[in-house]
């Protein structure tokens, strides 16, 4: 069947789309201007707002002083001040009523008085001093328009100007309607015991913060399985209440995505899929003239469908019309800076993609990294200091691409020591304690050898390593001596850990050493080439004239310790090299091969940059040391 509406559009075709089909609402509130446990704030007004009262109401005193007038000043003058008697002047504050038979304040400082009569000192002209009636605002005069947006300044004016009630428009009411058969409510089940295929209903709560930070309300809805009946029936419901729906997931091809088949059956499509990623599937129709938007069900997908259709949608139903920088209004990004990216980086041409991304500055120059492309993880969402919009036009970012980031975090970049080399548990626990002391670390795992190059390189100010040399038997030197060539570097033996097998409780494949690998029984899960994990299996394969070719698994490749060992708890692979600490906190069995020394190798001329201080500081704490001894397989060396 050919589709009657838009499919595969561009985000530009967003904006038309809304404004073409989308009317402001048309419900008003009429709400007070002297409550203070209401807002005015972000309303737009309905209708002309009429000053009720002058502001002042009388002639007021600006100043403090005396009310006199002013004929009586006329040749005073600092040598001979003028004297006037008792009775004609008045003492009046700031802000008092000044009486009609004066005309004019004097400062208490041009004067002095002696006995009863006041001596003023300077000439002062007709109304000096004096705010007169009507000076700020006359009544009847226009103080508020129809359509402004109020902002924190309009109720006082409003207030001060006897109107007591301003109309405004209505609150938009949006509601969301979570579906899935595998979504379980977290208000009502323990999350910690979910079942596998289980997934707890957590858009709700990252589409309830993202409407406070946009001054909107949502009302989330009770969870409804995948049934089209039900989804039916609950946007019928729904679009008679609210003035914007939103209903969760179901948008793609899945057998139980309904979301399509119900909008165009209820109402009118508008469009369906985005050149965007994430977030393609969405949709969005009008049903009984309330819009209707599907929100893909990944979470990363939720975030950008809403930042690129539901505010856009908020603000026309809000204020008629979008504004030219919808989208970074969205984000809510509290500035825009310009970064290099430092790792190459893929998309896809025709399609725009919201990046997540890290930055820091070194030398003088800010870089950001990618932290995650995929639409289900949350964590680099929380991790990311901003967010870089890739045009569809755009199919290769090179290393060294300049990126515009639109930055959520306060950013204190200057602080902030990159560490970029070797995965390590112990300096992830560090970042606290850094960050106690007033700087700040961001860790880019990229293995020991990606570090000393990055260093190397001047894209981070410290590196770490544990490279073994497999000619000399010696750890390190060997690698940094190739890149420090003017010997600048210092090096910071920060502890020794125990590296070794890594095998299911219980060890129920019984493998005792390295040449149990090549077993037919035995799949292994390998680190990624220039990581110092790879470098000692490749060695000690070497010392043993093992082929790696022998190995099953010797070609599956994953980045952190964590990664690697999750895949021998989980059941995919049966042995992986990697610290004895992963092993503890995995509760997985441990077959100490080699203590290992870790070093951090920093510029002497980072020596004094004050990330780089706070973390010197911070690997003497004793609080962290001791954390470190608790994580199992760490010997340190200071
Ligand atoms: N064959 C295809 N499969 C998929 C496509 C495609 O084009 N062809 N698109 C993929 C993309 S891109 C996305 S995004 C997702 C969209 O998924 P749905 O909107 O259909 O949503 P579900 O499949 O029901 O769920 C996806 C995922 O999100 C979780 N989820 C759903 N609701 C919630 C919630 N309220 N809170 C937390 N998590 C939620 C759900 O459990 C799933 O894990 O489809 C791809 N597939
Ligand atoms: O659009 Mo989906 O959101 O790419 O994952």
């Amino acid at each position: 069947m050919v589709a009657k509406y838009k499919e595969h559009i561009s985000l530009k075709e967003v904006a038309s789309i809304l404004k073409e089909n989308l009317t402001p609402l048309s419900k008003r509130v009429r709400l007070s201007t002297t409550d203070t446990n209401s807002s005015l704030v972000g309303k737009v007004l309905m209708e002309d707002v009429y000053a009720e009262r002058n502001i002042p109401h009388y002639p007021a005193s600006a100043v403090d002083g005396y009310a006199i007038c002013s004929s009586d000043t006329s040749y005073a003058n600092p040598a001979s001040p003028v004297e006037i008697p008792e009775g004609k002047f008045l003492w009046v504050n700031t802000g008092a009523f000044v009486p009609e038979r004066f005309d004019a304040v004097v400062m208490v400082e041009d004067t002095s008085v002696e006995g009863d009569s006041l001596y003023v000192f300077n000439a002062v002209s007709k109304g000096a001093n004096i705010r007169p009636i009507g000076e700020d605002v006359s009544k009847g005069r226009i103080i508020g328009r129809k359509g402004e947006l109020l902002t924190p300044f309009h109720k006082a004016l409003f207030a001060a100007a006897g109107v007591e009630e301003v109309e405004v428009r209505a609150p938009i009411k949006t509601c969301f309607i979570p579906t899935g058969n595998e979504i379980v409510d977290i208000r009502e089940t323990n999350t910690k015991q979910l079942a596998p295929g289980k997934v707890p209903e957590t858009n709700s709560l990252l589409l309830s913060e993202l409407f406070q930070t946009w001054g909107f309300h949502l009302d989330v809805l009770p969870l409804i399985p995948d049934d089209p009946e039900l989804l039916k029936g609950s946007i019928k419901q729904a679009v008679e209440e609210y003035d914007l729906v939103l209903v969760g997931a179901g948008t793609a091809k899945g057998k139980r995505d309904y979301s399509a088949e119900v909008l165009a059956e209820q109402g009118k499509m508008l469009f369906r899929w985005l050149r965007m990623k994430p977030g393609r599937p969405v949709m969005m129709a009008v049903v009984k003239d309330k819009p209707v938007i599907a929100l893909p069900g990944f979470p990363v997908s939720t975030l950008v469908a809403s930042w690129t259709v539901v505010f856009p949608t908020l603000q026309i139903l809000k204020r008629g019309d979008i504004s030219e920088s919808y989208l970074s209004e969205a984000v809510k990004t509290a500035k825009q800076v310009k970064t290099e990216l430092a790792e190459h980086y893929s998309t896809r041409q025709g399609i725009s993609e919201w990046l997540r991304v890290q930055c820091g500055e070194v030398n003088g120059k800010t870089y950001s990294w990618v932290t995650s492309s995929g639409a289900s993880s949350m964590m680099p969402l929380t991790e990311a200091d901003g967010f870089s919009l890739v045009g569809e036009e755009v199919l290769e970012l090179p290393k060294g691409s300049s990126i515009e980031v639109w930055v959520v975090k306060e950013n204190d970049w200057i602080n902030r020591a990159v560490y970029q080399g070797s995965n390590d548990p112990g300096i992830e626990h560090l970042v606290g304690y850094v960050r106690d002391r007033g700087g700040d670390l961001i860790i880019r795992s990229v293995g020991s050898l990606g570090g000393v190059t990055a260093l190397a390189r001047g894209e981070c100010h410290m590196a770490a390593c544990h490279l073994l040399d497999p000619k000399t038997g010696e750890y390190n030197t060997s690698y940094i001596k190739r890149f420090d060539i003017n010997d600048e570097w210092d090096r910071i033996l920060l502890y020794r850990r125990l590296q070794g097998l890594i095998v299911k409780k219980g060890n129920p494949k019984r493998i005792v050493d390295v040449a149990d690998l090549t077993r037919e029984d035995v799949v292994v899960v390998n680190r990624q080439p220039g990581s110092g994990t790879r470098v000692l299996l490749d060695y000690l394969l070497s010392q043993t004239e093992i082929d790696p070719k022998q190995i099953r698994g010797y070609d599956n490749i994953a980045v952190t310790h964590f990664d690697a060992a999750s895949k021998v708890a989980y059941g995919n692979a049966d042995v992986v090299v990697g610290i004895k600490a992963v092993a503890d906190a995995l509760d997985l069995d441990f077959i100490p091969l080699v203590e290992e020394p870790f070093e951090v190798i920093i510029p002497r001329a980072f020596l004094d940059h004050p990330g780089v201080k706070a973390f010197r500081d911070a690997i003497t704490d004793k609080v962290w040391k001791e954390t470190i001894i608790k994580l199992g397989g760490y010997k340190l060396e200071q």
